[in-house]
């Protein structure tokens, strides 16, 4: 459910972010050294000015290499080096004394865009700036009037086209990989719904959210009753099956931005958010009165599965994560001591789910 919108978020974005930095600080230190480099060539070629303004931009961007793990918001710094790079590379080939070799940089292009931005946003600032390129490139060194000149102007552009094609097909690829990667990692093989650890890491999010908004959401933990004996008495496929059918019962009511996780053997966490006291008791009793009212059917026959819910409410019954695991904890034992298939809520109260 949640880890799905995660991880299509990520995905879309070309390389994780602790890659991009990575990425971002090599290219910041080649690009930063290449114009010192460069700025000592212009100097020779009587370019002052052009030579001052690429060591001063040098230098700039080697102490952003330095500093770019440490900064919050990635992408400004993604686009304000890709955007005046790029118009860079075309103002060079506008330039009455530039080497017909500075077209070869436009290569550039889509590779760095693809890797930084992924592939929507990769192509759509690829495109203008190579359809440019092109435009440039034809205009001052295009010569179709003989066989070399359309072989240099076939060259050029079917060069281009391939480099596109490429990174367009391996970003794809490589988003999905990453995609499907991801899912593993975070979401229980059996179930579907998330694993624990993703489950926990959710959790502390909510509570960390939930500290600055002051909203309330509500924490609840589950145990299936008496679930040796369905493997006992059915058969451990007749087990795996019931616990897909628990995990499909409880989302169809939940809503998209509820969390459900599988905490291990029969046991689940669930995470409602913006979800208080009241409305967490009414909801959670009517899942756990669904789920007894919808039995799995195998082989034919009904097999009958309730579970034991408890249910603890931020920020009435803790005042950090640890507290309200440990008072949701406590009363989903509470509620297996007194009979099970039941949801314990709140102290001591029971409420009792509709066992007729
Ligand atoms: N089929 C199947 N069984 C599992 C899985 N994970 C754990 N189990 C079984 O779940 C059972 C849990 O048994 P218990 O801890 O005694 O709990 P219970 O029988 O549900 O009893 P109460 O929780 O007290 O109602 C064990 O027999 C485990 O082997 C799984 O992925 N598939």
């Amino acid at each position: 459910m949640d880890s799905e919108h995660d991880t299509q978020r990520q995905a879309g974005t070309g390389l994780e972010d602790s890659a991009r930095r990575s990425l971002l600080r090599l290219i910041f230190a080649c690009t930063g050294w290449v114009l010192c480099g460069f700025a000592l060539l212009q100097f020779r070629n009587d370019n002052p000015i052009l030579a001052v303004l690429e060591i001063l931009v040098g230098l700039f961007l080697l102490w952003s290499a330095w500093n770019i793990t440490r900064v919050r918001w990635l992408t400004p710094w993604i686009y304000g080096y890709l955007l005046p790079t790029f118009c860079f590379q075309l103002y060079i080939m506008l330039m009455p004394n530039a080497s017909v070799t500075a077209f070869v940089w436009v290569y550039m292009v889509p590779v760095l865009a693809y890797l930084l931005l992924g592939r929507r946003a990769g192509l759509l600032l690829s495109i203008p700036f190579m359809v440019a390129a092109l435009l440039l490139y034809l205009w001052r060194y295009a010569n179709p009037e003989s066989a070399a000149g359309l072989i240099d102007i076939g060259n050029a552009v079917v060069c281009g086209l391939m480099i596109l094609l490429f990174v367009h097909f391996y970003e794809g690829r490589r988003a999905l990989a990453q995609r499907s990667l991801q899912l593993m990692a975070e979401t229980d093989g059996l179930t579907g719904v998330l694993n624990r650890a993703r489950f926990h890491q959710l959790f502390a999010q909510c509570i960390e959210q939930s500290q600055r908004s002051s909203d309330a959401f509500a924490l609840v933990l589950l145990d299936v009753d008496h679930f040796k004996q369905v493997n006992d008495s059915w058969g451990h496929e007749a087990g795996d099956r019931a616990l897909q059918h628990l995990c499909r019962v409880l989302g169809q009511r939940l809503r998209s931005d509820d969390v459900i996780g599988r905490l291990g053997g029969e046991e689940f966490g669930l995470v409602l958010r913006n979800t208080d006291a009241v409305a967490a008791e009414q909801l959670v009793q009517t899942l756990c009165q669904q789920l007894e009212r919808t039995p799995l059917l195998w082989q034919g026959q009904p097999l009958p599965i309730t579970a034991t819910f408890g249910v603890a409410c931020w920020p009435r019954d803790a005042s950090d994560a640890a507290g309200l695991y440990r008072c949701a904890d406590q009363r989903l034992y509470r509620g297996k001591a007194y009979g099970r298939n039941r949801v314990v809520s709140s102290g001591g109260a029971l409420v009792v789910s509709d066992i007729a």
